[in-house]
């Protein structure tokens, strides 16, 4: 099958990769001209397990381009551009999909199909099919759940494809039945339903694992002050299957591109609707969020009795592990919420120093931990590399004169810090 991608970052970039390694023939367009000519060299612009390998040899069927005209070779066409907050606002800015669509349309006409990945509103595929529809293209919403730094894994094999199409157009469930043969073939559940539940099955899944996340986090504020262990309690209640262990890991909080514009869009989506405070929880949600990264300044604070004049090393700067996104991060927030009260914040990464540079030139990135502790009155682990995890605290110890550990991911082994010297402090633990 021939397919174009158009919007080549996090998402696009994988998507069209995949789409080859599937064995379509694709073209992947971006308007970003330096990010275009890193993935035609067969290199990933920003870091992602497995895609360097993917971007290698596909004997020609993977191309990378700016001109949309070359999409016109293709029948079936992703939308997959950023859908960021608005400056100043809550609401989704549609600006890029609405971009995206309108230079599509004079290269598309019967018999294409224009398949929407980006995360939407609510209504929005209603109101594109509008515009698709005259060319005798055919629209259909199909979003997308991949994780970041497992990106090309739950793209070959996702837990589910979600297929939004008009009531009644079937050809659009063939077409992307044969986009999608492998992963059917291996038994990937697959969901035919209507424009809006497609839509609202991508942001409620998102709602969901950030209320999971900021609900384990509550805990653990009220942990702190009870003395109990939010980790023993997380491990507790997800044996109830009805629960389940996964997204209870208590710490500094999600951030990333999705998770915290996704809910504030969806809430802002609601108010439009006249339904606002059937999400007003939402709120609440993103505040718990918001309230952990303010956590670990207070405990650094209170420790120090003030930051000026302190160093900290910060361990971790991306949003997650495997990844160099950096967007929305809470390891990047709190770096800089530190620096801004008077500390040096010395921030080191194994592969975000780069995208975190961009953001916040300010800090002083070290390129490795040692370089990172040396130094430091407090070491912070905001992100939990498995390179973090793993660090001998008896070794850390030789290499720093801090002895305060804050664990903002709980991913340390409390026992062996504290005999290495240090006083630990996880969020939510005694
Ligand atoms: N990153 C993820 O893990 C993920 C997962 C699922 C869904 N999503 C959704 O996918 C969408 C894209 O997210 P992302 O993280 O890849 O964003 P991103 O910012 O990394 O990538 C967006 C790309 O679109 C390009 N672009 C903008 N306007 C364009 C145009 N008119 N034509 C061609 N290219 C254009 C940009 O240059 C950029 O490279 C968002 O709606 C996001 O919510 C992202
Ligand atoms: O128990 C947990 C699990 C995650 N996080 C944090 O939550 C954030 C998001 O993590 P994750 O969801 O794994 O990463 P994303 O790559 O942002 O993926 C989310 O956002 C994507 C974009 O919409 C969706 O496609 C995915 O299904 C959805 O998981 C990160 O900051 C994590 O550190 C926690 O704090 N505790």
């Amino acid at each position: 099958m021939r397919i174009s991608v158009i919007g080549c970052g996090y998402l696009g970039a994988v998507h069209a990769a995949c789409m080859a390694e599937l064995g379509h023939d694709v073209v992947g367009i971006d308007v970003d001209a330096a990010k275009i000519a890193e993935l035609a060299a067969g290199r990933s612009p920003f870091f992602e397990p497995g895609l360097d390998e993917l971007l290698g040899a596909k004997d020609g069927r993977l191309r990378f381009s700016t001109d949309i005209s070359e999409i016109e070779q293709a029948r079936v066409h992703f939308i997959a551009v950023g859908t960021p907050q608005v400056a100043g606002g809550h609401a989704a800015d549609l600006r890029y999909v609405d971009a995206a669509v309108t230079a599509l349309l004079p290269h598309i006409g019967p018999g294409h199909l224009v398949v929407g990945k980006s995360t939407v509103p609510v209504g929005t595929a209603a109101r594109l099919a509008e515009l698709v529809e005259p060319t005798g293209a055919q629209l259909v919403w199909n979003p997308e759940f991949l994780r970041e730094g497992f990106a090309v894994s739950d793209t070959l094999s996702p837990d589910r494809l979600v297929y939004g199409v008009r009531p009644g157009d079937d050809r659009a469930t063939e077409v992307l039945d044969l986009v999608y043969a492998r992963p059917l073939e291996s038994g990937t559940p697959r969901i035919v339903t209507d424009y809006a539940t497609a839509e609202l099955v991508k942001v409620s899944a998102n709602a969901f694992l950030a209320t999971k996340i900021s609900f384990i986090n509550a805990m653990a504020e009220i942990a702190e002050v009870t003395g109990a262990d939010i980790t023993t309690l997380a491990d507790a209640i997800g044996f109830d299957a009805r629960i389940g262990r996964r997204f209870l890991n208590a710490g500094v909080g999600f951030g990333g591109g999705c998770l915290p514009k996704d809910i504030r869009a969806f809430q802002a989506r609601a108010a439009e609707l006249g339904v606002g405070q059937a999400l007003d929880f939402l709120d609440d949600v993103d505040q718990i969020n918001l309230r952990r990264r303010q956590r670990v300044v207070d405990l650094l604070e209170q420790h120090f009795e003030g930051l000026a004049g302190r160093t900290v090393a910060v361990l971790g700067l991306a949003f997650k592990p495997d990844s160099d996104d950096v967007r929305d991060s809470p390891a990047l927030d709190i770096a800089q919420r530190v620096a801004a009260l008077g500390a040096t914040v010395q921030a080191t990464d194994p592969e975000a120093i780069e995208t975190a540079r961009r953001s916040q030139p300010q800090l002083d990135y070290r390129a490795t931990v040692d370089e990172a502790v040396a130094g430091a009155d407090a070491i912070v682990v905001l992100t939990e590399w498995r390179q973090f995890r793993e660090l001998d605290p008896a070794v850390v110890a030789e290499r720093t004169s801090a002895r305060l550990v804050i664990d903002g991911r709980n991913c340390l082994d409390p026992g062996a810090w504290r005999q290495a010297g240090f006083t630990y402090v996880g969020l939510g633990r005694p």
